[in-house]
C-alpha cells in the first residue's frame, strides 16, 4: 500500500488532440481528488489518460514513478481501475457480475459474505442469485462500484458514477465509498458535476476548463 501523499499518478507536458493540454498534474495517494469543470472541458478524457485507455500524443503519464508504457496494460487497469458512468453488465447473476474480475483473471473469487458486504457498502441489498440484467441503471452503477471494491485496486477512477441515482442516495453511496477507500489507504479520483460533493469529499479539487487545469485546491476535508 502506498503512503499517504505519495505521488500515485503524474502528468508532464501532456497533450491529447486539441482536447487536453496539461503541463503538470499529480494525483496523491490516500486522498480523494475531485475533477470538476464544465461539460466538454476534458474531465473524462483526462481520467482515461490515467490508466492508458487513451495515450497522449505528447508528454508522459506515470504511475508510481514509472511511465505507463512500462506496465502490462491489463495489470495497469487492475491497479488503476475505471468505473464508468454506464457500466458493462454480463449475462448472469448479481454474484457473477460482482466477481467478474476474478473470473477473467482466473483467480479464486471472494466468498458470498465478502460480496454481500461490498454490496451493502454501496447500499445495494440485491439477492446474489438475481439476474443482473433486471437491475435498474442506478442499481447497475452500484453493482459496478461493489465490483471495483472487491478488486482492491490502488486507484479508483470514477466517472460520474452515481448519475442515475437521486441526490440523497448518491450522496450516501459516494460518501460510503470514499470512506471505505480512505480507510484502506487507497486513492480515489472522481469526475463530478456536483460541487457540493467536491467540496465535501475532495482532499484535492482540480478544475478544468477548455482542456487545461484552471485551479488546484486543497480541500477542507484534507488531513
Ligand atoms: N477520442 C476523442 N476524439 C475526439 N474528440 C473527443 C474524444 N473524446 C472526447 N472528445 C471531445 O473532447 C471534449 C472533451 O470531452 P470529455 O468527455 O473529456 O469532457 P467532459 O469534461 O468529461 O464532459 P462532460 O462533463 O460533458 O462529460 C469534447 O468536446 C468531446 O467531444
Amino acid at each position: 500500500m502506498a503512503e499517504t501523499n505519495e505521488i500515485m499518478i503524474s502528468l508532464n507536458d501532456v497533450r491529447f488532440k486539441d482536447i487536453l493540454a496539461i503541463d503538470e498534474l499529480t494525483i496523491k495517494s490516500g486522498a480523494v481528488t475531485a475533477l470538476t469543470g464544465p461539460s466538454g472541458s476534458g474531465k473524462s478524457t483526462l481520467l482515461k489518460l490515467f490508466n492508458q485507455m487513451i495515450t497522449p500524443d505528447q508528454g508522459e503519464v506515470t504511475f508510481l514513478g514509472a511511465d505507463l508504457n512500462e506496465y502490462d496494460p491489463v495489470e495497469l487497469r487492475r491497479r488503476v481501475m475505471m468505473v464508468p458512468q454506464t457500466p458493462v453488465m454480463f449475462n448472469g447473476t448479481v454474484r457473477d457480475n460482482a466477481v467478474i474480475g476474478f473470473t477473467f483473471a482466473g483467480t479464486e473469487p471472494p466468498p458470498d459474505t465478502a460480496v454481500k458486504e461490498m454490496l451493502s457498502r454501496v447500499h445495494l441489498q440485491q439477492a446474489l442469485d438475481e439476474p443482473a440484467d433486471v437491475l435498474s441503471g442506478g442499481e447497475k452503477q452500484r453493482l459496478a462500484l461493489a465490483r471495483a471494491l472487491l478488486m482492491k485496486p490502488d486507484v479508483y477512477l470514477l466517472d460520474e458514477p452515481t448519475s442515475a441515482l437521486d441526490d440523497e442516495t448518491s450522496r450516501g453511496v459516494i460518501d460510503a465509498f470514499a470512506a471505505h477507500v480512505k480507510a484502506n489507504g487507497q486513492t480515489l479520483v472522481i469526475v463530478t458535476h456536483d460541487n457540493a460533493l467536491a467540496e465535501r469529499l475532495g482532499d484535492w479539487r482540480i478544475k478544468l476548463a477548455g482542456g487545461r487545469v484552471m485551479t488546484i485546491e486543497e480541500g477542507p476535508a484534507h488531513g
